[in-house]
């Protein structure tokens, strides 16, 4: 029978039907408590630390919020078997399933070996592409939520996260892990089933690896390196690297979906599928066939409330009781519903075989001797996050200036001296007559014609007499200096003046672009959109800045919180902008430092004015 700590003071006894009898784990959002059902069957039921207020509307948001999580097979699953509230605490009623998460696994004996990573693979594919069949998506997929049962790999929480959202308590706040999100839901523009593709494709990368696979720190930089940086895939076994990689993809649409992962994966070809147990292979296949591998199904755009950080610096108000996750700002978007269900959903799996909740996958403990020690647990990546640095004063008002050189003054020679040379000023030199011939052939030109329409130093030149060395020195300097003011002239001018609007390559930025202007220089030209991840809150959201050369506004808009403010210039350089953000609420005014990067970004920096920025983010030309 389940293991269980004893139940503590204030633990509830009973919740609705079930009898509760010990405690199996809590989590961010609730505790977990090992009951029994009326049959006498084991259950793990989830008291969440959310109160319900709102009367029966919630109550019943929060149970119907289940109904496509409950039509999931559990194959692969901790099937959801019941959902309800009690007084104002709502529950969830899940299968119980013997065997630790793989968190803790992975934290009391260190990275999985190949084989098992493979099975985690399959079988997590499996519960994936049976919940989006379902018409459900996971939203929470991580470690935390594979519990490693004796019968092979169950994922737990379906259909919690987008419970949580349907009574307006968005997960994905400051203080929990954002290792597992996907670049869209840290940004907020919209969430659907690739998100869970994304996350199924971290939690294998930290199944293989026994770390996190975007690294450790703050939520910040964690995020940071979601949005911009390629893990490292190559703790995989080799046969799982491409499909990981692509199920990684930043962008949602390219992500295969969980039923194309599994054709991936049990393609008859692959050596994988000849690995795996018979009816684990046998579901997939049947799941790869029923489902679109390619087309990502996606949800219509909606803000997710879940990571909803509002750029305010200051914490917002929580009317929420103290065990409740913050709520979002009053003029927040409204939360996204979940996932519309597919019309033609067929009402219940399994597809290979028919399954019960208590179904075998497979045989084999996923938790026996896969400990590598080349896979050290201690070599813990660090990433350092790509944003910044700012420096300080980057507007510093130093302009490049090119000193003019000083056109040499050529001394008046003898015309009357055609015959003797002028003694030679370095020993050794013009002693032979060639030199004399060789001159006379450059200087053909009558000694008083050139004067007409040539510039009094030039024509001076045309006196001298052949063969004259002080001649051609002062040939050398002036065709260098002619070559000088050519170069000033064609090339350099039209930079100083800030005409050049071909964006600098690495390396010449810094040269060429710190030099003031007063108004909106050309490079910063257009509408430019990125992530900025406020460090302050553990969250990110998107950003849309929109520059006219020439103006001395432009145009700042924070789609997710929807505020659209006037940025305002106040010094700068032809890299970096010093404006003022007017801003109207739920969005908080301040000041902005826009700065243009070697590799052709903006970073977008945002501060109350006291020099600390809150919030940062990369934006790019789109
Ligand atoms: N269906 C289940 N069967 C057996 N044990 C479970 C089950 N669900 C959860 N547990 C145990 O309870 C612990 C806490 O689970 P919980 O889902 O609350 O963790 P979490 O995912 O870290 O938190 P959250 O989902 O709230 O962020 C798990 O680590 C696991 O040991």
């Amino acid at each position: 029978m389940a293991e269980a700590l004893p139940l503590q003071p204030g633990d509830p006894r009973g919740l609705g039907e079930y009898e509760i009898s010990g405690r199996l784990g809590v989590g961010e959002h609730g505790a977990v408590f090992l009951g029994r059902d009326r049959s006498g069957r084991a259950v793990a039921v989830k008291l969440l630390h959310l109160r319900l207020s709102g009367g029966q509307e919630a109550r019943d948001a929060f149970a119907g919020a289940f109904a496509a999580a409950r039509r999931v097979s559990g194959f692969c699953t901790a099937g959801i078997l019941d959902a309800a509230v009690e007084g104002d605490r709502p529950y969830v009623v899940s299968e119980w399933v013997d065997g630790p998460s793989l968190t803790q696994l992975v934290a009391e004996e260190g990275p999985r070996g190949a084989a098992v990573v493979e099975r985690l693979a399959v079988g997590t594919a499996v519960a994936l592409a049976a919940i989006h069949r379902a018409g459900a998506v996971h939203h929470d997929f991580k470690p935390a939520n594979i519990l490693l049962g004796r019968d092979g790999p169950r994922v737990s929480d379906v259909g919690v996260a987008p419970a949580l959202r349907a009574v307006d308590a968005a997960t994905g706040r400051s203080g929990e892990d954002p290792s597992y999100r996907a670049p869209e839901q840290l940004s907020g523009m919209g969430v659907g089933p690739a998100a869970d593709v994304f996350a199924w494709a971290a939690t294998l990368l930290f199944a293989a690896a026994g770390r996190p696979p975007f690294g450790e720190g703050s939520p910040s930089e964690v995020m940071q390196r979601i949005m911009y940086d390629e893990p490292d895939v190559t703790a995989l076994p080799e046969v799982l690297r491409d499909t990981v990689t692509s199920a990684l993809a930043k962008d949602p649409a390219a992500r295969p979906t969980a039923a194309g992962l599994l054709e991936r994966l049990l393609d008859d070809s692959a050596p994988l599928a000849a690995r795996m147990p018979e009816s684990l292979a046998a579901e997939g296949r049947a799941l790869a066939k029923s489902s679109p591998a390619s087309a990502q199904p996606q949800p219509a755009p909606a803000p997710d409330p879940a990571p909803a950080p509002p750029p305010v610096p200051s914490p917002a108000p929580s009317p929420a009781p103290s065990s409740a996750p913050s709520p979002e700002p009053p003029s927040a978007p409204s939360p996204a519903p979940a996932a519309a269900e597919p019309p033609s959903m067929p009402p219940s799996m399994p597809l290979a075989a028919p399954a019960p909740p208590s179904a075998t996958p497979f045989s084999g403990d996923l938790r026996q001797g896969s400990w590598s020690p080349q896979n050290d647990p201690d070599a813990t990546r660090v990433d350092t996050p790509r944003i910044g640095p700012f420096p300080e004063d980057a507007a510093s008002p130093e302009p490049a200036t090119q000193a003019m050189p000083a056109l040499p003054s050529a001394p008046p020679p003898d015309p009357s001296d055609r015959t003797e040379p002028t003694p030679h000023l370095i020993p050794g030199l013009g002693s032979h007559r060639h030199d004399e011939r060789d001159s006379t052939a450059i200087l053909s030109i009558p000694p008083e014609e050139p004067r007409r329409g040539m510039p009094p130093f030039l024509a001076n030149l045309t006196r001298f007499k052949p063969g004259n060395h002080l001649l051609g020195v002062a040939l050398s300097l002036t065709i260098g200096v002619l070559v000088g003011v050519a170069i000033i002239a064609l090339v350099l001018w039209p930079q100083l003046r800030g005409e050049d609007d071909t964006p600098p390559r690495a390396g010449q930025a810094n040269a060429v672009d710190d030099r003031p202007v007063t108004t909106v220089p050309e490079g910063f030209a257009g509408t430019w959109k990125g992530t900025a991840v406020n460090s302050g809150r553990g969250a990110s959201f998107p950003i849309e800045v929109t520059f006219e050369p020439g103006n001395k506004t432009a145009r700042a808009v924070y789609p997710q919180n929807r505020c659209a403010g006037t940025l305002t210039f106040t010094k700068g350089t032809n890299r970096t902008l010093q404006m003022t953000l007017a801003i109207p609420k739920p969005c908080t005014s301040g000041t902005v430092k826009v700065t243009r990067q070697a590799d052709g970004s903006l970073v977008y920096a945002w501060s109350a004015g006291a020099g600390q920025y809150g919030y940062q983010g990369k934006l790019t030309r789109g």
